[in-house]
């Protein structure tokens, strides 16, 4: 046992899987659980998703020594302001937000003296929210970047770090601005994108009445999955981390256009060079053992063109 009681704020999908996965491996005493709406809350304790639902935050923080804010990042403020008075002192507060300059500026000053804060973000997820889309195998070998800082106390942070891993995650630490700009790359300009294309379609749709859905091949199969995401998580993400995603949107906007204008002038070069260097990046991903999901087929060590 790692924590003797756990609380988790918000009961969706990432708190749903914590809970399932602290369970699996007994990584705590007990876990508590507080969501706003009574729905969530009924739903939660009709599955038995953690050992006591609780009917107000102040509750389920009481006596824990880690308290994880499993909210959207929009609301984290508000909620660890709701529950700072309650916190244990020397207890762990930390969240699961998918933003985290943002997170830290509206938490930062409502964590009590004494309590530790350190930030971390799991980086596994899917499109489903709610208590019951969680699972106990969602962080299986995924990473968790925790995000302490030059005053994050060595013990509290080795100890969250051991409950990630005995969640399944593979754990590494970042610091906040940098986690931001790699995530606006990695995880919110393709949700943008994925977004858009799906919007496009589905307009194209209504103009031409052409089953541009019902037909999908593969790859925009991916990206309806992925438009199917939380409305609110995805607006809070947008709005929390606008000058990374905004700096990659131009980036990206500037080699489309650039990709636009070689299908106009017939640059076949431009393309092929293009996607010719593409494909050597997710060759190189595979190769070097960073995607463990990739079905191979062989096609690396055939080294077909
Ligand atoms: N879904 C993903 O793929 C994913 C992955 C990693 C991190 N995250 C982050 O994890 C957090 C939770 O995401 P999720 O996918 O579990 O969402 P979810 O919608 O499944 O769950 C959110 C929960 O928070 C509750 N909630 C909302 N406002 C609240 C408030 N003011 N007080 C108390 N409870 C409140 C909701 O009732 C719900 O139970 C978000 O910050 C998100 O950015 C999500
Ligand atoms: O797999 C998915 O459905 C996800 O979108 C998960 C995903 C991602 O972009 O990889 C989404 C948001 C998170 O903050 C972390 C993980």
């Amino acid at each position: 046992m790692i924590y003797e009681r756990v609380a988790l704020i918000g009961l969706g999908l990432i708190a749903g899987s914590m809970a399932l996965a602290m369970r699996r491996r007994g990584l705590a005493g007990e876990v508590t659980g507080y969501a706003r709406s009574q729905v969530t809350r009924d739903t939660a304790r009709r599955i038995g998703l953690v050992d006591r639902v609780c009917d107000s935050a102040a509750e389920a923080v009481a006596g824990a020594d880690l308290v994880v804010l499993c909210v959207p990042v929009g609301v984290m403020g508000d909620v660890a302001a709701d529950i700072a008075p309650h916190l244990a002192p020397g207890c762990t507060l930390s969240d699961v937000g998918s933003t985290k300059r943002a997170v830290i500026d509206a938490v930062g000053p409502h964590v009590p003296q004494g309590v530790h804060f350190i930030p971390a973000h799991p980086l596994a997820g899917t499109e489903h929210s709610g208590p019951e889309s969680g699972f106990a195998t969602l962080f299986d070998n995924r990473w968790c970047l925790l995000v302490p800082d030059a005053d994050t106390d060595p013990d509290a942070l080795a100890r969250l770090r051991a409950l990630w891993e005995g969640m399944g995650a593979n754990v590494d630490t970042m610091e906040a601005d940098h986690h931001d700009l790699v995530l606006a790359v990695t995880s919110h300009a393709p949700h943008l994108i994925a977004y858009t294309m799906v919007g496009v379609a589905d307009d194209l749709r209504r103009v031409t009445d052409s089953e541009v859905i019902k037909y999908s091949a593969a790859g925009f199969r991916d990206f309806t999955r992925i438009a199917a995401s939380d409305p609110t998580m995805w607006r809070d993400v947008f709005l929390t981390n606008k000058e990374a995603t905004l700096e990659i949107l131009g980036r990206f906007t500037e080699e489309l256009f650039a990709l636009q204008r070689a299908i106009r002038t017939g640059d076949g070069a431009h393309l092929f060079d293009y996607f010719t260097r593409t494909r050597a990046i997710r060759r190189g991903i595979i190769e070097a053992g960073q995607d463990t999901e990739a079905p191979d087929f062989g096609r690396t060590k055939r080294g077909d063109a």
